[in-house]
């Protein structure tokens, strides 16, 4: 029989205040695999990681990790590890300590308690660090140590709550990738929560976009740029295009829906631009230099808005100004409403 989910998660339902927050969830995570739950603030992201570390009862629906139902058991006998954006550490414990608390609190013996710890402090890269209490370590160690912490006991599931936004991007990035790095030696299966779409699309195997307590599209990041399958998430991920198919030209137009384009497949139109390509005219409305390209928000006579990247050399266009631009052919994916 093949392994089970590490995490399966089926018809999660939850109120609160008379609110529904968890609509109907169902998440399967294969064993090793990482999945970002991504949502905007409000989409009930931390409510389906607290309902899952057995921090918020369900009212209805179940969740089973490595095919155990642990639905009714509390969150000390549910096998999981949780690291929170805030560290969480002890701060009067040294580093060591506070890395060997899951293992003193489940009474493994001390040798093997040790063992598991200089592990770790390789693993993260602090041994030289070990008897330092948290305060004088930098954000990025801390979460380091935070993340030891959780992996001490081996849990099944490892559940992380925005777990690198409170570092500053210079530690942020590295400190996710060396994180990506180790989960991956360690096949430590994991559930991220975040906001920040980079991290999701770095760290995941699978990511959920939520709205509304539900879950949108739940894909690989790859499938999830190429195929979006709304226009909500479309626009939530924030590289494409739409187009009303209903105002669109022939060959284009349909009675309902929205084409999409990637952002990066819009040009301006030239005499390389193919014959079968969408040619349509907008207006500048603001242009927005930056580090990897210009941004220029522009105005079709439909009122539609769209998004224009120019390379950062590029002059950028004044606003108002009239722009001639294409869209490939192959590029367009229609969704309907
Ligand atoms: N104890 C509670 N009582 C009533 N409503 C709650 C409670 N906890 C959370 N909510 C509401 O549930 C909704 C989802 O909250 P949740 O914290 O899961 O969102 P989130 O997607 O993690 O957002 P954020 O990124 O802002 O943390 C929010 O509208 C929140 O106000």
């Amino acid at each position: 029989m093949a392994n089970p989910s590490a995490l399966l998660v089926q018809q999660a339902r939850l109120a609160l205040g008379g609110r529904p927050i968890l609509q109907g969830i169902d998440v399967a995570l294969p064993p090793g695999q990482v999945l970002a739950l991504l949502g905007g603030s409000g989409c009930g992201k931390t409510t389906l990681l607290r309902a899952i570390a057995g921090l918020q009862p369900l009212d209805g629906g179940t969740v089973a990790l490595a095919g155990r139902d642990v639905t009714a058991l509390p969150t000390a006998q549910r096998g999981i590890g949780v690291v929170f954006q805030s560290y969480a550490l002890f701060p009067n414990l040294s580093v060591a300590d506070n890395i060997a608390f899951g293992l003193q609190a489940r009474h493994a013996p001390a040798a093997q308690q040790q063992a598991r710890v200089a592990e770790l402090l390789q693993l993260i890269g602090l041994a030289e660090h070990a008897t330092k209490r948290p305060g004088q370590l930098s954000g990025g160690q801390r979460q380091r140590v935070a993340l030891a912490r959780a992996l001490a006991p081996h849990p099944s599931l490892l559940l992380l709550d925005e777990p690198f936004s409170a570092l500053d991007e210079s530690f942020r990035v590295p400190l996710r990738r060396s994180f990506r790095q180790l989960q991956r030696e360690l096949g430590q299966s994991c559930v991220l929560v975040t906001h920040d779409r980079d991290e999701a699309f770095e760290l995941a195997d699978q990511v959920a976009v939520m709205f509304d307590g539900r879950i949108e599209q739940c894909s690989p990041p790859a499938e999830l740029w190429q195929r979006p399958r709304t226009l909500r998430v479309a626009q939530f991920l924030g590289a494409f295009n739409p187009l009303d198919a209903r105002s669109a030209p022939e060959p284009w137009r349909r009675d309902t829906g929205c084409w999409i384009a990637p952002i990066t497949a819009l040009q301006i139109a030239s005499a390389h631009t193919p014959a079968n390509a969408w040619r349509l005219d907008a207006q500048v409305r603001a242009a927005h230099p930056g580090r990897t390209h210009t941004c220029v928000e522009l105005q079709t006579s439909g009122d539609q808005t769209l998004v224009l990247n120019l390379p950062p050399e590029a002059t950028a266009p004044a606003p108002g100004e009239r722009l001639s631009l294409a869209l490939p052919a192959e590029a367009l994916q229609w969704l309907a409403d």
